[in-house]
């Protein structure tokens, strides 16, 4: 047990940041982890029955560890609301952070497959259309060729900032898989998804980055595909709309 409770206090100090949080947590558990060792050392030590300092201390901190933990849970709880409304846009009915994408912070191809079946279940629910949007850089091996993985690496971090501020809270974004994201529109009609996909088409086309070791300019343009949910399954309106951007990609006008 007083193993177990050290485990839980180095993934605490470990995985959160300092502050006050942190600090109550942390104590409540030093509280559990010294309350525990006095229990454990009485396994090996004999203490006379009339030493009352003793059990005091073995059982004193208990008390006090969970009104600690109780007060940090609370604030953990507050902490949590306002960690969630920064992720508006991100996430939406579950979190998993296994299905997060390693370079950026918004869910890959398997969290946009589980989040697009319930909101395909949803908008079949409440008769609302579902629209979706995939939109991908144009050319983009030419960049990495260019000026580095890392410097590639950054541009889609960017890129992704640049597409999240464009879109309303009950968006939802993902990337897909390399240079392609995919935009989940909750109630959204054919027309409100034409005009959001052309003003990220602009947004991209507006953006110049410098790269860090060379300070170029280098400028974007990207390709996008528009989709609503018919009858179909997850898995089809994925391949619908890949298949769609593939021929936007080989027919495409230049974004002016
Ligand atoms: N830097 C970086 N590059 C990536 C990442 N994931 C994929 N890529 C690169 O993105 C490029 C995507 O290539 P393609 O699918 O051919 O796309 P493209 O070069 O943009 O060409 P089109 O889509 O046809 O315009 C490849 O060169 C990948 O190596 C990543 O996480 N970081």
């Amino acid at each position: 047990m007083v193993i177990l409770a050290f485990f839980w206090l180095a993934l605490l100090l470990r995985s959160r940041p300092a502050g006050r949080v942190t600090r109550l947590l942390a104590f409540g558990l030093c509280a559990i982890v010294f309350s525990w060792s006095m229990d454990f050392m009485d396994e090996f030590i004999r203490m006379p029955s009339t030493l009352i300092w003793h059990n005091w201390l073995e059982s004193m901190p208990i008390p006090i560890a969970l009104i600690l933990l109780s007060i940090g849970i609370y604030h953990w709880h507050q902490e949590e609301i306002a960690i969630s409304a920064q992720m508006v846009k991100r996430e939406r009915y579950f979190r998993e952070h296994r299905l997060f994408d390693k370079l950026m912070p918004v869910g890959g191809g398997a969290y946009l497959k589980k989040q697009l079946k319930l909101s395909l279940a949803e908008s079949k629910k409440n008769q609302q259309p579902l629209a979706l949007i995939a939109i991908d850089l144009d050319d983009f091996n030419v960049i990495n060729r260019l000026y580095g993985i890392k410097e590639g690496d950054h541009i889609l971090q960017l890129v992704c900032q640049l597409l999240l501020l464009n879109l309303r809270d009950k968006d939802l974004i993902c990337r897909l898989a390399g240079d392609r994201f995919v935009i989940l529109l909750h109630d959204t009609d054919e027309a409100e998804a034409k005009q959001l996909s052309q003003d990220l088409q602009h947004a991209v086309a507006s953006f110049a980055y410098r790269t860090q070791e060379s300070q170029q300019r280098v400028y974007l343009t990207a390709t996008t595909a528009i989709t609503m949910a018919k009858r179909d399954d997850s898995d089809s309106l994925i391949k619908r709309l890949n298949q769609l951007l593939s021929q936007r990609k080989q027919t495409a006008a230049p974004v002016i």
